[in-house]
C-alpha cells in the first residue's frame, strides 16, 4: 500500500488494572471513547495482559477465545465506530488445543481482525532478590512475527519480554518495518534498569520508532508493573514518556524521520556481513 501520510497520530494507554475482567475492559472503552473524542488517533495502543492480573495463576482463568471473546469483540466494535486502528494491548487466549497464550490482538477500521501476535519469547526468569517469573508454566509460546500495514506504514508487533530479543527486531526492519509496537508490562526490578535503555536500543540499532503501552503502576498488585509508556523516534530519542500512574500519552509520528536517520547514518549498508558470516566467535 502507497504511504498516505508521512504524520501518524498514535494514542498510548497506561491503564490500571484490577482482578475484575469486565471492569478492565470497561475501563480501556471508555479511556478509548475519551481520547477518540478529544484527539482523534489514527491508532490507539493499549497495555500488556490489561484485561486481567499479570500473573501466571491467573491466565488460564481469564483466557478467551479470539476473535469472538468478549474482549475481542468490544475491541472490535470500538475500531470500527470510530474508525481507528486499535493494537489491543494483550489478553490471555484460550487457543488450540487448551494450549493458553499471551496475545496482542490488532483491529482495522472495519472491525476486522487483522493480525494476531502470540508472545513469542515466554517470560521467565530469577533475579535473585528481585523478581521470579516463569510465563512458562501456563503458558505457550508462539511461533509468528506479525507485521501489519498501516497506511502504507509497516508495523512490527512484539510483547513485552521480546523487546530483548535483537534478533526479532532486526527482522523487522529487514522486512521494511518502520516502527515495532511492543504492549509491555516491566517490573519494579527491570524497569528502573533496562526499560528506556533497551526501547533505545531497539530503535537505535534498527533506525525505527519504538512504542511501548505499560500498565498504570498499582504497588498493591502481586505484579507491580514499571508504568512509563513511551515513544523513542529513530534517532533514539525519547519522543513522549507517560509517568507512573494512569496515563493517556498523545503523539504525532514523524516517519520521514526514518529515512532521514537511515540516510545520515547508513550503517545497514556499511555492515560487513561478508566477514561476520565466516566469524569464529561466538553465535
Ligand atoms: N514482563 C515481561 O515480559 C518482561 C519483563 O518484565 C522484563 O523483560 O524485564
Amino acid at each position: 500500500m502507497s504511504k498516505v501520510s508521512n504524520i501518524m497520530r498514535l494514542a498510548l494507554l497506561q491503564l490500571k488494572g484490577s482482578k475484575d475482567k469486565t471492569v478492565n475492559v470497561q475501563n480501556a472503552v471508555s479511556k478509548i471513547e475519551a481520547v477518540v473524542k478529544e484527539h482523534q488517533p489514527r491508532l490507539i495502543t493499549l497495555p500488556e495482559c490489561f484485561n486481567a492480573p499479570y500473573g501466571t495463576k491467573y491466565f488460564r482463568e481469564y483466557s478467551e477465545t479470539i476473535p469472538d471473546g468478549y474482549t475481542s469483540q468490544q475491541l472490535s466494535n470500538l475500531a470500527k465506530k470510530h474508525q481507528v486502528y486499535i493494537v489491543g494491548g494483550t489478553i490471555p487466549e484460550l487457543g488450540e488445543n487448551d494450549a493458553i497464550y499471551n496475545t496482542c490482538t490488532v483491529w482495522a477500521p472495519s472491525g476486522d481482525l487483522i493480525a494476531k501476535h502470540r508472545k513469542m519469547h515466554l517470560f521467565d526468569i530469577d533475579v535473585k532478590g528481585g523478581i521470579r517469573f516463569k510465563e512458562s508454566e501456563t503458558l505457550s509460546a508462539g511461533n509468528d512475527f506479525t507485521t501489519i500495514d498501516v497506511d502504507g506504514h509497516k508495523i512490527g508487533i512484539g510483547i513485552c519480554y521480546d523487546i530483548r530479543f535483537e534478533e526479532m527486531a532486526r527482522l523487522y526492519r529487514n522486512e521494511g518495518c518502520e516502527m515495532i509496537i511492543y504492549p509491555a508490562a516491566f517490573n519494579m526490578t527491570t524497569g528502573p534498569l533496562h526499560w528506556e535503555l533497551l526501547q533505545r536500543s531497539r530503535a537505535n540499532d534498527n533506525q525505527l520508532f519504538v512504542v511501548t503501552t505499560s500498565p498504570a503502576r498499582d504497588s498493591s498488585a502481586e505484579y507491580v508493573a514499571y508504568g512509563h509508556s513511551m515513544i523513542v523516534d529513530p534517532w533514539a530519542k525519547i519522543q513522549k514518556s507517560a509517568g507512573d500512574g494512569e496515563e493517556t500519552v498523545v503523539a504525532d509520528i514523524d516517519f520521514s524521520l526514518v529515512e532521514q536517520v537511515r540516510q545520515q547514518i547508513p550503517v545497514f549498508s556499511q555492515r560487513r556481513l561478508d566477514l561476520y558470516a565466516t566469524a569464529r566467535h561466538g553465535q
